[in-house]
């Protein structure tokens, strides 16, 4: 059996890439080792067999390994990755972090846009295999369908990211608002004949005091949203809306660059992104053919038709949450012309957008 080192796997990410392993019987075919940054010696879980944790930083454990999964962020991929190449280490990278995907020797995982790509660079012996960005593999997941058919020329994507992508912390950050938020108006709130604006008055006056909690996101996100993600770049992106164009195009293996672009936003849903987007075809398709290749882009697409109660129903993170679903909805042509559409994609950032492509990375390597 194949000797497989977990490495982040009680983290965030690391906890639903187990639950899907346990779900999926992932563990009866390799041989688990966990490894810790901060409990080694500690009970692993017991798909471990018994044997302790074992030191995430020791080179010698980890290069007995003939493939590692690592959920520990991109800090512990850019500090032991490069010691484990250096040292000789041939196993196969599986990684969350996004610290390796732009590599050349490195491919970004989503089997079920590019299986083709991934396969064949195992077969030219690649060995580093790296989940994308949670945005963009949902947006694939999405969309796929209309992709793999080569009829859009560009995509324009507005996101409604989730308080998961940046963290624990923040999502319990998230809820603090919520709480602190509500507490500030509950007795207005308790007497039905209390006067909205003056709710509306406190309720600001709280979100913008400096008890409001911010720690995490430094800014307000319950009743509110934060219209920037990750870092700035020098001509004006956000580094999340640079990884749009980048990571779409290195899932897809264009040859000709495709535009993605658009505004990155944190909202306040817990775990599913959402994008709003915007796409130019290269040809007028009738409605009934985007929709059958939307349909055709993977099993796990949800079409929910361009109807008022089916929309606020289905294509919501509160539909969404905790699913493989990826919804897509709002399916319609725009005003700019016969070849503008619009599509809502709703997702699971922890789900496809992180914890799903590396397992099945994992099956496809194993040749399962
Ligand atoms: N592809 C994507 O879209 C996404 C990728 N990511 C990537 O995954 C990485 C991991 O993210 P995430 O899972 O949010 O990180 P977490 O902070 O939840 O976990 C990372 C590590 O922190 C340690 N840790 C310390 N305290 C705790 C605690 N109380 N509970 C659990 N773990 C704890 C654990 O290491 P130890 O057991 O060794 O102490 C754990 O493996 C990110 O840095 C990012 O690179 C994240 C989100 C989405
Ligand atoms: N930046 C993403 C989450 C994430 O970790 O992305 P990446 O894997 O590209 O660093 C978000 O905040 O929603």
């Amino acid at each position: 059996m194949m000797k497989v080192g977990l490495i982040g796997w009680r983290g965030m990410v690391g906890s639903v890439l187990m639950q899907r392993m346990r779900e999926e019987r992932d563990f009866d075919l390799i041989e688990a080792v966990f490894f810790t940054t901060s409990n080694v010696g500690g009970a692993a879980p017991s798909e471990g067999r018994g044997v302790p944790l074992k030191d995430a930083f020791d080179l010698s454990a980890l290069m007995a390994m003939e493939t590692i999964i690592s959920c520990q962020g991109g800090d512990y991929t850019t500090e032991i990755f490069p010691k484990l190449r250096a040292a000789g280490w041939s196993g196969y990278w599986i990684d969350a972090a996004s610290t390796l995907r732009m590599e050349d020797d490195a491919v970004i995982v989503l089997d079920p846009v590019n299986l083709d790509l991934i396969k064949a660079n195992i077969a030219n012996g690649g060995k580093n295999f790296i989940g994308g960005n949670c945005t963009n593999s949902i947006l694939l997941m999405g969309l796929g369908g209309l992709f793999r058919a080569g009829v859009v020329e560009w995509v324009s994507s507005m996101t409604y990211q989730a308080a998961s992508g940046a963290g624990a912390q923040n999502m319990r950050e998230l809820l603090n608002q919520m709480g602190a938020a509500h507490a500030s108006v509950a007795d207005l709130l308790a007497d039905s004949k209390s006067a909205i604006l003056e709710i509306d008055r406190k309720l600001a006056e709280t979100m913008r005091s400096a008890e409001f909690p911010t720690e995490h996101f430094g800014a307000p996100l319950a009743g509110s949203l934060i219209p920037w993600i990750d870092k700035a770049l020098d001509n004006g992106q956000s580094k999340e809306e640079w990884k749009g164009q980048a990571e779409v195009n290195k899932i897809l293996g264009t040859s000709a660059t495709i535009p993605v672009d658009g505004l990155c936003v944190r909202i306040g849903a817990m775990r599913c992104h959402s994008l709003a987007l915007t796409l130019k075809l290269k040809r007028d398709l009738p409605l009934s053919e985007i929709e059958a290749l939307i349909k055709s882009g993977n099993p796990w697409v949800k079409f929910v038709a361009n109807d008022r109660a089916l929309s606020v129903k289905e294509l919501t993170p509160t539909a969404v949450t905790g699913k493989l679903d990826i919804a897509v909805g709002r399916v319609r042509k725009l005003n700019m012309g016969p070849e503008y559409m619009s599509a809502f994609v709703c997702g699971d950032q922890l789900l496809w957008g992180a914890a799903e492509p590396l397992r099945r990375t994992l099956r496809i390597l194993l040749g399962k």
